[in-house]
């Protein structure tokens, strides 16, 4: 490598570092020990192996073994039981894989999981993220139902505090984060796929899109400004109204995803495109990004306390608890039904 080069990646290293990454900066205040506090859950311990991830530091420690390293050598940081994480160690882009059957949906152990994963990740270096699926057919469910339905007060308020969470972490991520969309992705999965600055959707009969309506729940003004900043404001409102779920092919005429190909061609479109984003200045990328996304982002950020009362005494109301339990019922129907 050149002089003139190593100089470049070393500015460009230093300015990332330097750079106040106002989001992260603001969570660690706000929610420190995230990874290290044992979160005692309805099933589960959420502990032990994201503190044996946490001991590794493949960014880092590989970029050092450069001379060394094997091009594109794909070093997994294991797997705990509901996320396959794996860096290519030559362009330090992770690919993050739910892994949590049936459909992904998001607990609070899953959202758990997802932001301490997020965190290392970032704190590691990467550049880029990948964000995908290990289940044929399903990105993401959205929101586990159940953590809603008879909820213990508790729990639900812990669970909707780490869904800001993790919203916040990934929607003002300074990595390059793309959504490999191989499957469904309804209510929270959709979201989760606007927080990416890259959508790629695999065709066929799949589909995306706010879908809370249909649940009589609604979906709170940080889902719905999510919504309106990837599709503007006239496509939410009816999208947001009627509960629309897309076709990949109508996602990408009102930019809800950015590119439709047939399945087996989502990885190498996925690849391709973080190459071209990769080539761009992490930290002018970044900042640009924030500069569109921090007035969203602070929305939130300055009424978190106030956004989880307004939830929690929302969804549970009589009414609702009741329209939850319909579309519980109706799911498990149509799933025996089968
Ligand atoms: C103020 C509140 C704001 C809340 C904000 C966000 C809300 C959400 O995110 S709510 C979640 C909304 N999600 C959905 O409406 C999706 C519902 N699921 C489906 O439409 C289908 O399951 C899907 C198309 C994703 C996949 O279809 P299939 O592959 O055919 O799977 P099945 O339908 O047979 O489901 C298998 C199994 O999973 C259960 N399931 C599905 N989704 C959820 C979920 N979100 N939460 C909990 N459980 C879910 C489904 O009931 C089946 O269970 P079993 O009957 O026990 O097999």
């Amino acid at each position: 490598m050149s002089m003139a080069s190593k100089s470049m990646l070393n500015a460009q290293a230093l300015a990332r570092s330097r750079l106040s990454y106002r989001c992260y900066n603001h969570l660690s205040k706000i929610h420190v020990g995230l990874g290290s506090t044992p979160y005692s859950t309805k099933n589960s311990k959420v502990t032990a192996s994201h503190q044996a991830h946490s001991l590794l530091s493949p960014c880092k420690l590989l970029s050092q073994q450069k001379a060394t390293a094997r091009k594109f050598s794909q070093r997994s940081l294991g797997q705990d039981n509901l996320l396959d994480v794996s860096v290519d160690s030559s362009s330090g882009v992770a690919t993050l894989k739910m892994q949590k059957p049936p459909v992904n949906s998001f607990s609070l152990e899953f959202l758990t999981s997802l932001c301490i994963n997020l965190d290392k990740l970032h704190s590691d270096g990467c550049r880029g993220l990948v964000i995908g699926s290990s289940l044929p057919k399903i990105f993401s469910a959205g929101l586990e139902i159940t953590e809603m339905y008879q909820p213990d007060e508790a729990r639900l308020r812990e669970f909707w505090r780490t869904l800001q969470e993790f919203w916040i972490k990934l929607y003002g991520s300074q990595m390059i984060t793309i959504a490999a969309i191989t499957g469904h992705s309804p209510a929270g999965g959709c979201l989760v796929s606007m927080c990416c600055d890259h959508r790629v959707m695999a065709d066929g009969k799949l589909t995306i899109g706010l879908n809370e309506t249909l649940l009589g729940i609604v979906a709170p003004r940080w889902f719905s400004d999510t919504l309106i900043n990837t599709v503007g404001h006239r496509e939410a409102e009816r999208a947001l109204q009627l509960g629309k779920l897309y076709s990949p092919q109508e996602a990408v005429a009102v930019g809800l995803v950015d590119q439709v190909v047939p399945l087996e061609s989502v990885a190498a479109t996925v690849e391709s495109t973080m190459a071209q984003w990769l080539k761009i200045p992490s930290h002018a990328r970044h900042l640009s990004k924030l500069q569109l996304r921090q007035p969203t982002l602070d929305r939130l950020l300055h009424t978190r306390q106030e956004d989880i009362d307004n939830f929690v005494s929302f969804i549970t109301k009589e009414s609702i608890q009741k329209s939850l339990g319909m579309y519980l019922a109706a799911l498990k129907q149509r799933s025996k039904a089968k």
